[in-house]
């Protein structure tokens, strides 16, 4: 898939969702009814396509890097795995994570390069990573993160701006040189084995752990359950256009008014269902240290939003974000149900206890 040009078209008979299209040029240049229709994405479903935003040709090439990782031998790929202690850095091999409650176990592989280390590659942050990665770091993951930074910094601040805050405070929460959960993430999923019928999630439904994600979808296989509703709907992959949406931590410094919307991977619908399926992510995640908590005494927009919630506990999480994430990927880790599961009955205490904010059954 990787190099794939040409593939059987996203099947028109299937539900889908259509997300708002922001032009990622008009934002730079500061257009005000661009701006709108951003804050009425990013408040009402939390999910966008985002055109011109100039980085295809590097999302191309991380493509490659991709393909060049997981074509290594299980074995060594092995020895760079993510560790059942909640990091998230490093490969994850398929079915190391649970998909639901009851354990299913996820069909995904995956690389994920800290955005730490590849800033201050040769030296390591957290952790060394296969050579194919070693061999891209200075040149194609660089130019990736690099651009990927700068977009979502942009959209960061116009949030920023909307949401009443001062003028950057969302920026010194992410910033560049300090540590945090940021990352780049090539995905794999192999063709579904079952035939057409089986819809096996490939990645389970979550909401983004960070801020704010920047993906690349070329087949279809991601889907949202759009808010009032209990369905799954596809979104359609587009040519061109990234696909943005909301990670946890926004909800919560925005006391809700930014939407961190449920969504889940499964292989891709029809035709495609036959092809491998990549795609690759950008996380921006807020520094190790911020703690997680509504902005309330930056904005009396927050403010308000907070004491007019059912419920602002959620809001008041008590965690930093290097807590948070941790905690969410290490509950959800398949090893970590195992040894739980004997104090928990089967495990499922440990998928809540790795779920976010669209999981809370008190979320306001
Ligand atoms: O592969 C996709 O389309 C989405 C991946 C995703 O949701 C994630 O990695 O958090
Ligand atoms: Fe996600």
């Amino acid at each position: 898939m990787p190099g794939l040009t040409s593939f059987p078209p996203f099947p028109d008979n299937v539900p889908t969702h259509p997300l708002l299209i922001i032009d990622y040029a008009l934002l730079k240049a500061g257009d005000e009814a661009e701006i709108a229709t951003l804050w009425k994405a990013a408040t009402e479903l939390g999910f966008w396509y985002l055109k011109n935003h100039g980085v295809d040709e590097e999302a191309s090439g991380m493509f490659d890097m991709g393909a060049e990782t997981m074509a290594l031998p299980l074995e060594e790929k092995l020895k760079f795995e993510q560790g059942e202690e909640g990091m998230s850095f490093g490969y994850k091999a398929a079915g190391a994570n649970a998909t639901d409650e009851n354990g299913t176990l996820d069909t995904v592989e995956f690389i994920n390069v800290s955005k730490d280390d590849v800033l201050a590659f040769p030296t390591p942050i957290h952790r060394t990573y296969p050579s194919t990665v070693t061999a891209r770091m200075a040149s194609t993951i660089s130019l990736f993160v690099r651009k990927s930074l700068e977009v979502n910094d942009t959209l960061l601040e116009i949030l920023n701006d909307r949401l009443g805050l001062p003028k950057g405070t969302l920026a010194s929460m992410h910033a560049m040189e300090e540590t945090s959960g940021s990352e780049a993430r090539c995905i794999k999923n192999p063709p579904r084995p079952g035939g057409i019928s089986e819809e096996k999630a490939a990645i389970g439904a979550h909401t983004d752990f960070g801020s704010l994600s920047f993906l690349h979808n070329r087949l279809g296989g991601l889907q949202v359950m759009a808010p009032g509703t209990d369905k799954w709907q596809y979104v359609k992959p587009i040519p061109g256009h990234a696909i943005c949406n909301l990670g946890d931590a926004m909800t919560i410094f925005s006391g809700g008014i930014l939407r961190s919307n449920l969504h889940r991977v499964v292989p891709p619908p029809g035709a495609q269902s036959h092809l491998e399926r990549w795609s690759l992510v950008y996380f921006t995640r807020p520094s190790d240290s911020v703690l997680l908590e509504a902005l309330t005494d930056q904005s009396p927009m927050i403010a308000d939003a907070v004491s007019r919630a059912e419920n602002a506990s959620i809001f008041r999480t008590g965690q930093t974000s290097k807590e948070w994430f941790a905690r969410r990927i290490r509950n959800q880790r398949t090893k970590n149900r195992k040894v739980s599961c004997r104090v928990d009955r089967g495990g499922s205490e440990t998928w809540r206890a790795s779920r976010g904010t669209e999981h809370r059954p008190d979320a306001a």
